[in-house]
C-alpha cells in the first residue's frame, strides 16, 4: 500500500520548526499551517504567525482569543483594533484606533464611539480627524460633525439652504468628476485637456458638446496665452453657464387657478414630484387638488392618495381603468366650482404604447382647456437625471403629444450624470423649472444655472 509519506518539511513543521512552517505557508498550505500552529499557542515565536494567519483568513474571533488568552500585544495596534471591533469589543477597539491616530483610525474610533452613544467623545475624535482630513473627505466628515453637534444640541438643526441642497444634489457628480481638483495648481497642457474631456463625458455633458467645449477652450488658451489651469476653469464656467442660462425658468404662480399637467415615464419621479409641489402649495396656503389621471395602475392611484395625505391636498380619483380625461374633467369641475387655486394632474407614462399615450395626453389637454386658458396651464415633463441624455429621446415623444412648458429633472442626487442638464437644455430648448435633489418633501429646488455650474466645478 502506498503510504502517504509526510514530507520532511511537514514533519519538521509539526515539531514546531518556524522555517518549515513558514515554508508551508509560502506554498499555500495555510489551513495545514494553522492546524500545526494551534498546537504551539504557548510559543511566543510562533504565536504571531498564527495571529497573522487568523487575520488573513478573517478568523477574527480566533485572533481575539489569542489576544485575550495569550498576548494582548500581538500584531499592530490597527490589527488589534480591527479584531476587537469584529469581536464586538468596541471599547478596546477604540483604544487601539486612538493609539494609531491616523485619519482613517480616528474615523473608525469616532464611528464606534458614536455607535456606543458616547457622542461627546465621538465629536472630539472627529474634530481631531478633521485636522488630518484629505481634501475629498472633508465634506463628508464635516457633515458627520454637524450631525453629532445637532444630536448633542450644540447647534440647532440648520435649515438646509438652497446651496446646501444643491451641494447634496450634485455630490455624486462631483465625486465622479472632481473638477475642483483637476485645475488646482496645474499648467495648461495637452494632458489637462484630455483629462477635462474625459471628465466632461463622465459627467454626461455628451461627446458632441464636450469636443466643442474643449476645442473652444484650446483656442482661447492659445489666443489669451493662458498658462495657469485655474484661468481655464473660469473660462469653462462661463461657457457652461452660457449653454444653460436660457433654460432658467420658474413655474407659473398666481392667486387664481393654475393647472399643472405632469408627464413622464413610469419611475421618473412624477408622483413624488407632484407630492413635493403639492406640499409646497399647501404650505403657501393655496387650496390644492390632485387628480389621479394615471388610471392604468391602481398602484399609481394609491400612491397619489398617499401624497395627498402627506401634503394636505385633496384628491379626485376614479377606479382603475377609467378614462383619464373623465377623471380630469371631474377634477377641474370640482376645482372651478369649489375655488381651488392649484390642480396637479398625474398621468400614465407607458412610453412603449406611444400612439395611445399621445392620443390620451392630447385628450387630457383638450379637456383642461375647456376650463382654463393655455396661459394658466403648466405642462411639466418629469425627466429622471439618472438616465442622463437618454431622457432626451423620451422628451421628444412627449413633445409630439403636447407643448411642454417646463422640465423637472429628478434624482439629480442619485446620479453622477449631473452634467446632463447641459445637453438636455441644448437639445430640448425647454426651461428646466425644478430640480429633484432627494426624496424629502423639501428636495425640490429651482434651477439656478450660475449656482449649478459654480457647484459643479467647485
Ligand atoms: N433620490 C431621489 N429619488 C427620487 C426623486 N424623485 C423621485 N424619487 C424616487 O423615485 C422613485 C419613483 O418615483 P415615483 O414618483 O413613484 O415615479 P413615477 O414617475 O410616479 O413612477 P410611477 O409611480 O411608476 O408612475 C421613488 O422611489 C421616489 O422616491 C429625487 O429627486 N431623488
Amino acid at each position: 500500500m502506498l503510504f502517504w509519506k509526510k514530507s520532511e518539511e511537514e514533519r519538521k513543521a509539526e515539531e514546531g520548526d518556524k522555517t518549515a512552517i513558514l515554508s508551508l505557508i509560502e506554498k499555500g498550505k495555510v489551513k495545514k499551517a494553522i492546524q500545526i500552529l494551534e498546537k504551539f499557542k504557548d510559543n511566543p515565536q510562533l504565536r504571531p504567525i498564527l495571529f497573522d494567519l487568523y487575520l488573513k483568513e478573517g478568523k477574527y474571533y480566533y485572533a481575539y482569543q489569542l489576544l485575550e488568552g495569550y498576548d494582548p500585544n500581538l500584531g499592530t495596534a490597527k490589527e488589534r483594533a480591527l479584531v476587537y471591533a469584529k469581536a464586538g469589543q468596541y471599547k478596546k477597539a477604540v483604544e487601539e484606533y486612538l493609539k494609531v491616530g491616523d485619519f482613517e483610525s480616528l474615523i473608525h474610533a469616532g464611528d464606534l464611539l458614536y455607535s456606543m452613544g458616547e457622542k461627546e467623545k465621538a465629536l472630539e475624535v472627529y474634530q481631531r480627524a478633521l485636522k488630518l482630513a484629505p481634501l475629498l473627505e472633508r465634506q463628508t466628515l464635516e457633515e458627520k460633525i454637524q450631525k453629532v453637534k445637532v444630536d448633542l444640541g450644540l447647534v440647532e438643526v440648520k435649515k438646509e439652504s438652497f446651496i446646501d441642497k444643491l451641494k447634496k444634489g450634485l455630490k455624486k457628480t462631483k465625486e465622479a468628476v472632481e473638477f475642483g481638483l483637476l485645475f488646482r495648481g496645474r499648467k495648461v497642457d495637452e494632458e489637462l485637456f484630455e483629462e477635462l474631456e474625459e471628465r466632461l463625458i463622465r459627467a454626461d455633458i455628451g461627446v458632441k458638446l464636450t469636443v466643442k467645449i474643449v476645442e473652444e477652450l484650446r483656442k482661447e488658451a492659445i489666443r489669451r496665452n493662458i498658462k495657469q489651469a485655474e484661468e481655464l476653469k473660469d473660462l469653462l464656467k462661463g461657457m457652461l453657464i452660457s449653454y444653460i442660462k436660457d433654460c432658467k425658468g420658474e413655474i407659473k404662480q398666481k392667486d387664481e387657478l393654475v393647472v399643472y399637467l405632469f408627464l413622464g415615464v413610469n419611475g421618473s419621479g412624477k408622483t413624488t414630484t407632484i407630492g413635493k409641489l403639492a406640499y409646497r402649495f399647501v404650505k403657501e396656503g393655496k387650496k390644492t387638488l390632485l387628480c389621479a389621471a394615471d388610471t392604468f395602475r391602481a398602484a399609481a392611484i394609491e400612491q397619489l392618495e398617499v401624497w395627498a395625505q402627506r401634503s394636505g391636498a385633496d384628491i379626485v380619483k376614479k377606479q382603475e381603468g377609467s378614462d383619464p380625461a373623465a377623471v380630469v374633467y371631474e377634477g377641474l369641475q370640482k376645482a372651478v366650482s369649489e375655488g381651488y387655486q392649484r390642480v396637479l394632474i398625474d398621468t400614465a407614462g407607458r412610453l412603449h404604447t406611444k400612439e395611445p399615450l399621445i392620443k390620451e395626453l392630447r385628450k387630457i389637454k383638450q379637456t383642461i382647456l375647456r376650463f382654463v386658458s393655455e396661459e394658466d396651464v403648466e405642462t411639466l415633463l418629469v425627466l429622471d437625471a439618472t438616465i442622463g441624455q437618454n431622457s432626451i429621446s423620451q422628451a421628444k415623444v412627449f413633445k409630439e403629444a403636447v407643448d411642454i412648458s417646463g422640465i423637472i429633472l429628478t434624482k439629480l442626487d442619485g446620479t453622477s450624470k449631473g452634467g446632463t442638464v447641459v445637453p438636455i437644455c441644448q437639445e430640448l430648448k425647454i426651461p428646466i423649472k425644478l430640480l429633484g435633489l432627494g426624496e424629502g418633501l423639501e428636495d425640490l429646488q429651482p434651477f439656478e444655472p450660475e449656482a449649478f455650474v459654480e457647484e459643479l466645478l467647485s
